[in-house]
């Protein structure tokens, strides 16, 4: 039974509830009738193209569930703490009396030696306190730390295993909010952690302990006490609730400047050449505005709830004691006051402790929410139980009646039956208007996304049957933007080897081929180089050739090429189409053409248009007239 609500109670940016329309279908067990599933499908609002896939995990209902097993998997610094932590209010129940003792010991001791012993004594007991608070705070804290790296590990892990679609901004989430998740909000998350920890046991024990002390000196001035509590629950609650909601908004909020600074700071080229830089600073301080004012309202929520709390506590209890003692009429002596009301003081601060817990936990609650949120998103490649590893390919490509789209039926098919067979060692050039599907074709070649139906095959094999690693070993990708990463050349060049079994000689070799080495040794620590964020040290002709020394290093059968089309200076271009003619030789290359000289290389030239191949001469391709009307409307650069 699937019911759509429209109302979501899902937690989702401000910006992303009016960027988009959400729809969520609520799956019940049919047996039960109990909420087994959630499927979310997040549409937006002018295309309908579905944004999320499905969430794939059943619905849990606290965030506290999904801490649960990060935290029990701590579970022996966990005790460690909370032992220390019975230490800890063992020497504080020792202490409490010997204070409450010392005034009188003080007036009724003729010469030093009992004030000493007293004052001795109660210095060891007060050192032994705070040498086991020390402790039980070290080992909850670090037990926290490690709980919340373990969601942050095992939350990337999931993500990284995520459709390309996600990335493609079909998961609905921007890059840097992503960012922003796994690094601020998984802090917050350890935060909360520790408060719970910090709470439930110690504090309970020392409730416990003191409430013990009260009850021994009073019965029933301690249980008058204890009627204080109710009225700040109430309280508590209700600036609880308010505070998660504080605490939401202020998360997403920072979310978008995040997300904003992942965008703008890798695009500074753009800013600059379009004289942005004014535009942009003002639309960051309209976002830290923003996020400042949220901040602050959180900030002031969270340092008022646990005065408030105490306020209360404090106010009520002294008007329950007065009234109590008036009517009563119940007398104590000096010992015992003191006592009584060292054992109270010491019961305030473990309640102003679930204050400061409670307001961690309604501040960590969305942070937890949204971090599990990443990992729901199941991905649609994905690989089968008895999948093949194929150990070689001679490079024999099928493509057979491919159909795909991206979104959902209402978006139009990017591929619609798409048959080509490119044999093996065979070079295909692929042109074809501008958003004809080119680069589409080279994702589903890769297995990024899947067709919708159809089938593509290597060596007469089925690309779905195969193990996606072993998939993506035989087929190498050189795309426009060469994509490297922040780490040493070598890395760069052997991205895909362990970083221990990198093979200098394969790299020097590829980097050789690919006509790299010349200015790779001329750097100051050769291939032990940092290329800096995205190779910013290198130009788009080194970039591209060391992107090329990268598929010559992995030495797959199957090239895709995305060819660039931004303009090399002619010595440049030469030492570019070098290092590509080396490396299409011996292989079978599908090549997305942007160059004419490409197109001369290349054994075939098919057109992809309306969805389908066509097959084109070359001859008419470059004849007298100069381009067919086909390469007209595509990306040839002349
Ligand atoms: N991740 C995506 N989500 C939704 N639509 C997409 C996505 N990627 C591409 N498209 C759309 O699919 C169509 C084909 O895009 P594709 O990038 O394959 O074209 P192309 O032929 O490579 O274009 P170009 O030559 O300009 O690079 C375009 O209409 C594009 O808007």
């Amino acid at each position: 039974m699937a019911i759509t609500v429209s109302s979501p109670s899902y937690p989702i940016s401000p910006l992303l509830r009016s960027r988009f329309q959400q729809t969520f279908t609520i799956t019940l067990n049919p047996s039960t009738n109990t909420l087994r599933r959630t499927h979310l499908c997040c549409v937006s609002a002018t295309t309908r193209e579905p944004l999320y896939t499905s969430l794939s995990k059943p619905v849990q209902s606290s965030p506290l569930a999904h801490l649960q097993p990060y935290l029990l998997s701590e579970w022996q610094l966990i005790l460690k703490g909370w032992l220390c932590s019975a230490a800890s209010v063992y020497f504080l129940s020792l202490t409490v009396p010997s204070i409450a003792l010392l005034p009188r010991v003080l007036c009724e001791s003729t010469g030093p030696q009992r004030p000493i012993k007293e004052g001795l004594r109660l210095a060891v007991l007060a050192a032994a306190r705070f040498a086991t608070a020390y402790l039980q705070h070290a080992f909850l804290l670090e037990a926290s730390l490690r709980a919340a790296n373990r969601i942050r590990v095992r939350v990337f892990d999931r993500l990284v295993h995520n459709d390309l679609g996600f990335f493609e901004g079909n998961g609905g989430v921007f890059t840097g909010d992503v960012a922003h998740r796994i690094t601020s909000e998984a802090a917050d998350v350890a935060d909360m952690a520790f408060a719970l920890l910090n709470t439930v046991v110690p504090t309970a024990l020392q409730l416990v302990a003191m409430s013990t002390q009260m009850v021994a000196v009073s019965p029933l001035l301690s249980l008058v006490s204890f009627l204080a509590i109710p009225c700040m629950s109430f309280i508590m609650a209700y600036l609880g609730k308010r505070l998660r909601e504080v605490s939401r908004e202020s998360h997403f909020s920072i979310a978008r400047l995040s997300a904003y600074l992942n965008e703008v700071l890798p695009s500074m080229l753009a800013v600059k050449a379009n004289n942005g830089e004014k535009k942009e600073s003002s639309k960051f301080q309209s976002l830290a505005h923003e996020a400042m004012r949220d901040i602050l309202r959180k900030k002031k929520m969270k340092e008022f709830i646990p005065h408030a709390m105490k306020l209360v506590y404090i106010g009520g209890l002294a008007a329950l004691c007065t009234g109590f003692l008036v009517i009563s009429g119940e007398s104590f002596d000096g010992t015992k006051i003191l006592s009584f009301s060292t054992a109270l003081a010491l019961v305030i601060n473990p309640i102003q402790d679930v204050g400061k817990a409670y307001n961690e936990l309604k501040q960590g609650e969305p942070a937890v929410e949204r971090l599990f949120d990443l990992t729901r998103f199941e991905s649609k490649v994905m690989e089968k139980t008895n999948a093949i590893e194929v150990e070689h390919v001679r490079g024999d490509i099928k493509f057979c009646g491919v159909k795909f789209r991206y979104g959902d039926e209402t978006s139009p098919p990017v591929l619609d039956g798409a048959d080509l067979h490119i044999r093996p060692g065979e070079t295909v050039a692929l042109v074809g208007p501008s958003g004809g599907g080119k680069t589409t074709l080279a994702k589903l070649l890769l297995r990024l996304y899947d067709p919708l139906c159809g089938s593509i095959l290597l060596d007469d094999c089925n690309i779905q049957d195969m193990i996606l690693g072993s998939l993506r070993n035989h087929v190498a990708l050189v795309l426009q933007d060469a994509m490297l990463f922040s780490g040493t050349v070598a890395k760069n060049i052997a991205y895909r080897a362990p970083n221990e079994e990198i093979n200098m000689a394969q790299v020097e070799n590829a980097a050789r081929i690919a006509n790299a080495h010349e200015f790779i040794k001329d750097l100051p620590n050769g291939y032990e180089t940092n290329i800096g964020p995205r190779g910013s040290l290198f130009s788009g002709g080194q970039k591209q050739r060391i992107a090329i020394a990268r598929a010559l290093y992995q030495n797959s059968s199957v090239l895709v090429l995305d060819e660039a089309t931004s303009a090399l200076d002619s010595r440049s271009e030469l030492l570019v189409r070098q290092a590509l003619e080396r490396l299409m030789a011996n292989r079978t290359v599908l090549v997305i053409a942007h160059r004419i000289e490409t197109i001369k290389m290349a054994d075939r030239v098919v057109v992809l248009e309306g969805g389908k191949f066509k097959e084109a001469d070359k001859s008419t391709l470059f004849g007298a007239n100069g381009l067919l009307e086909s390469t007209e409307q595509s990306s040839i650069v002349v």
